[in-house]
This record gives C-alpha cells, sequence and structure tokens, in this order.
C-alpha cells in the first residue's frame, strides 16, 4: 500500500543547486551527461611502452624513440614497426601505437627493449579507448539517483562543481506524551517522566531518507493539544507521529486525525515490534492541501522499525528516489531461536562481516522500548510466524538499516 501511494507521488516540485560537498544524500533532478567521451583519449593502463601490437612479437628489438607521461601529449610522430615510446600509466596512446607492454615484462637492450621471452601483446591490450566508458552528451546518471561517493566521483569526473537536486521534502515530527520531556531542557526528570528519544531518532532518520525533519513541540495527551499540534504539522510535506496509536485511553492521535477527516489506508500491521502503526493521509480541506501522515508506535524500537519498513520507502520517493521497497539480504542464523505464532517478529541483531554468506546474531533485547539493544543491533532479523525453533544455519531474511 505505502509503495502504491509512493508511485502516485510524482516528482518532487522544488529543484535547487547545490555544492558538491553537500550533495550526499541528495536525489539528482536533472540528468549528468558526460562532458567530452570518457576516457578522453585512448588511455594506457600501465606503465610500459606504447607499440604497435604486431611488431611485438617474440624476440624483436624495439627502438625506444622518447616518452610520453600523464598530462602529456606524445608529438614525436607516429609510432611505427619496430618502434616504441616509453608510456606512463593514464597517458595518452601515441597515434600509431595500439597497445602497451609492461614494464615489467620487457628488458632494455641499449637504446631499444625486447619482450621477455613468450610474452605476445594483444591489440588493445593495457589500452582503455576513447569514449568507452561514456560518450560525450551520454546520460551517466539519471534523475532520481540518490548522490553518494560514487556519485560525486562521477559528477566531478564530468566537470561539475554542482548538482541540480530536489528540495528535501519537509517533515513534521510530532512526538506524543504526557511523560515526555526534551533532552537540553535545562529540567530534571522525575522518575516517572521519559526523555523525547523519538523526536532526535526521527530527525536522524529522516534526514538519512533525503528529507528535512523539523521537531515539533511535544503534544500532549489532550484532544485539544494533538489536534493543534496535527493543524500544525499538517502544513508540512508529510508528517510523522510517535505514541498514542494503541489501546491506551490516552491513545488519541487516531481519534484527532479521524476528526479531521484523515483517510486510514491501515491502522495496524502483523509485526513485532511495530502492531498499531498507522498510514494515511488528511484530505484537503479550508485551503489546507492534503498531507500523507504516518502514526508510529510510541515504543522506540518499534518507532524505528517501522520507519524503515514503511516510512523511509515513502519518504525516499518524496525525495524524488525511485519507489522501491526496504532492503532485505539473506543470512544464516548463527544461534538456534524459538519460533512464535503471533506477529513476524522483526528482532535486533548483528549482520557479521563474513566475506562470504552472511551470518546473523540476534542481540539480547528486553523488547520493543530497549534502546540499547537497538544501537548494539546493526540490522532486523526478519523472523515469520512458526511454531518449530529456527535452527543454526537457517537462512533468514534480514532488514538493513
Ligand atoms: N492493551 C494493549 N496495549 C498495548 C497494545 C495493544 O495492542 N493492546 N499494543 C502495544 C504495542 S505493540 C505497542 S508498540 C505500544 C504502542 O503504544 P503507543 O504507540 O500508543 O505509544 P505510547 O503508549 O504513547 O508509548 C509507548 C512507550 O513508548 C514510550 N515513548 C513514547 N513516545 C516516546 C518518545 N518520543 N521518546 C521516548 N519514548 C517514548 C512511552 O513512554 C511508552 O513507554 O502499545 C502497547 N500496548
Ligand atoms: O509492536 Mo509493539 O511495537 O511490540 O512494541
Amino acid at each position: 500500500m505505502v509503495l502504491e501511494h509512493a508511485r502516485g507521488l510524482g516528482a518532487p516540485p522544488l529543484i535547487e543547486v547545490v555544492a558538491l560537498k553537500d550533495a550526499v544524500g541528495r536525489v539528482i533532478a536533472e540528468p549528468v551527461r558526460a562532458d567530452r567521451d570518457q576516457p578522453p583519449f585512448d588511455r594506457s593502463t600501465r606503465d610500459g611502452f606504447a607499440v604497435r601490437s604486431g611488431s611485438f612479437a617474440s624476440g624483436a628489438t624495439l627502438r625506444v624513440m622518447g616518452e610520453v607521461r600523464a598530462g602529456e601529449r606524445w608529438s614525436g610522430g607516429r609510432v611505427g614497426e619496430g618502434e616504441a615510446v616509453k608510456i606512463m600509466t593514464g597517458a595518452p596512446l601515441p597515434t600509431g601505437a595500439d597497445a602497451v607492454a609492461m614494464v615489467e615484462f620487457v628488458e632494455v637492450v641499449g637504446e631499444g627493449i625486447r619482450t621477455v621471452a613468450g610474452r605476445g601483446l594483444a591489440r588493445f591490450e593495457n589500452v582503455v579507448l576513447r569514449g568507452s566508458e561514456a560518450r560525450a552528451g551520454y546520460v551517466v546518471m539519471a534523475a532520481g539517483t540518490v548522490v553518494g561517493a560514487a556519485e560525486i566521483g562521477l559528477a566531478a569526473t564530468c566537470g561539475r562543481a554542482e548538482l541540480t537536486v530536489y528540495r528535501r521534502p519537509m517533515v513534521a515530527v510530532i512526538a506524543t506524551g504526557d511523560e515526555l520531556v526534551e533532552v537540553g531542557s535545562g529540567r530534571a526528570l522525575e522518575e516517572e517522566e521519559i526523555w523525547n528519544s523519538n523526536g532526535h531518532a526521527l530527525r536522524a532518520l529522516v534526514h538519512g531518507s533525503g528529507g528535512f525533519g523539523g521537531k515539533l513541540a511535544i503534544a500532549r495527551d489532550t484532544l485539544e493539544d494533538v489536534t493543534e499540534r496535527v493543524l500544525q504539522g499538517r502544513a508540512w510535506d508529510l508528517m510523522i507521529l510517535s505514541g498514542g496509536v494503541s489501546m491506551g485511553e490516552y491513545d488519541l492521535v487516531e481519534e484527532v486525525l479521524a476528526g479531521l477527516g484523515a483517510e486510514f489506508f491501515f491502522t495496524g500491521v502483523k509485526m513485532q515490534p511495530g502492531k498499531p502503526v498507522v498510514f494515511g493521509r488528511l484530505p484537503e480541506r479550508d485551503g489546507a492541501k492534503a498531507c500523507y501522515f504516518f502514526g508510529l508506535p510510541g515504543n522506540p524500537v518499534s518507532t524505528q522499525v517501522t520507519f524503515h519498513c514503511f516510512v523511509e520507502p515513502f519518504l525516499k520517493a518524496m525525495a524524488g528516489g525511485v519507489v522501491e521497497g526496504p532492503l532485505f539480504v539473506q543470512a544464516a542464523l548463527r544461534e538456534a531461536v524459538p519460533g512464535s505464532t503471533g506477529r513476524m517478529r522483526f528482532l535486533p541483531a548483528r549482520l557479521g562481516r563474513d566475506r562470504v554468506g552472511p551470518s546473523v546474531t540476534l542481540v539480547g533485547w528486553q523488547g520493543s522500548g530497549d534502546m540499547a539493544a537497538n544501537a548494539r543491533a546493526n540490522c532486523y532479523a526478519v523472523l515469520p510466524q512458526r511454531e518449530g525453533e529456527f535452527a543454526a544455519g537457517e537462512v533468514i531474511s534480514v532488514l538493513l538499516r
């Protein structure tokens, strides 16, 4: 359902130009084209001697005419049969030459060179031909590409100091709960009070998914306060609420949203953690635009797991990225885990750094409020409902984060 709505969003309306150093995590709004052929000349990939491959038969001695380095162009005329030009990695291949013999495989004989016995040379060996990576004008990055180090390197390869990207969607983050206190407020906590951690975690998660997260004031557990905050939040591109979505007397989020005419696409999932998660949209009304919202469970691990499963794909699409679901990989359980028929479980776990056949280990936890366990984890092990245990070595899905 989330992906269906994400597909209906269309491209973000606003674009801006940012310097390469500020482009990480942004989404390209206009295709980036090769500014010239890549490579721009036939490029040597080895230190050695540029020659005509045919003249490099075993035993032949070639006359060395001179040298060409990266950043230079050979101006000593065509390389003919029986001739060679000393060449460095990254230098343009002199005209006439069609291959480079590695320095390790030739012997210097007086003014000339000779191939090491038995070493032939194929046409274009150790050469990357002009334009073979990309032709001038060719689209090397399409709109919708998320910018990482590889994309920044490619943009710079094409001479770009700036990129045109979509504006980050503005996401209102609303924590709800009478027990919550802002960190840094200078106030000491009563024992029964809780720091608002979700507001901060959500802002970081939003940033990582291409949005700008703004923390609104905490909504207290009254209809008036939650309503006021939601009316404020609906002016943003997307609203994420945390807490107040389960069965308690003071879980008012759905009631407030319903009172404002919200359409609910779902109001629960068969997941642990995450059961009471809500996805919907407030309609256009009284001059206010329509606004999608997610109501995430307040338990901090539930908040984060449901963010990765539902909000992240939606927000990435809102930011102009391709529409795709969360990222799962397969890994073998290191230890057996008892089965459970309740809900599909997403348990904090650590994915090993094994080079072959990744393995995963559950992190001990005290349930969906355990932020310390969540931080010891680097992924969530996905365990479908089942009576029998999951055996050590069994391959399961893992949700990456
Ligand atoms: N009778 C039932 N009770 C509960 C059910 C149920 O089905 N029947 N579902 C449980 C599940 S599962 C979850 S998850 C929680 C979710 O409850 P809410 O979304 O209503 O969240 P709250 O009750 O407001 O808070 C839960 C928990 O999380 C702490 N919290 C909330 N917000 C924050 C925040 N911003 N930063 C840090 N911690 C936060 C809050 O203090 C509570 O401890 O409901 C179960 N109950
Ligand atoms: O589903 Mo709740 O998220 O178990 O804690």
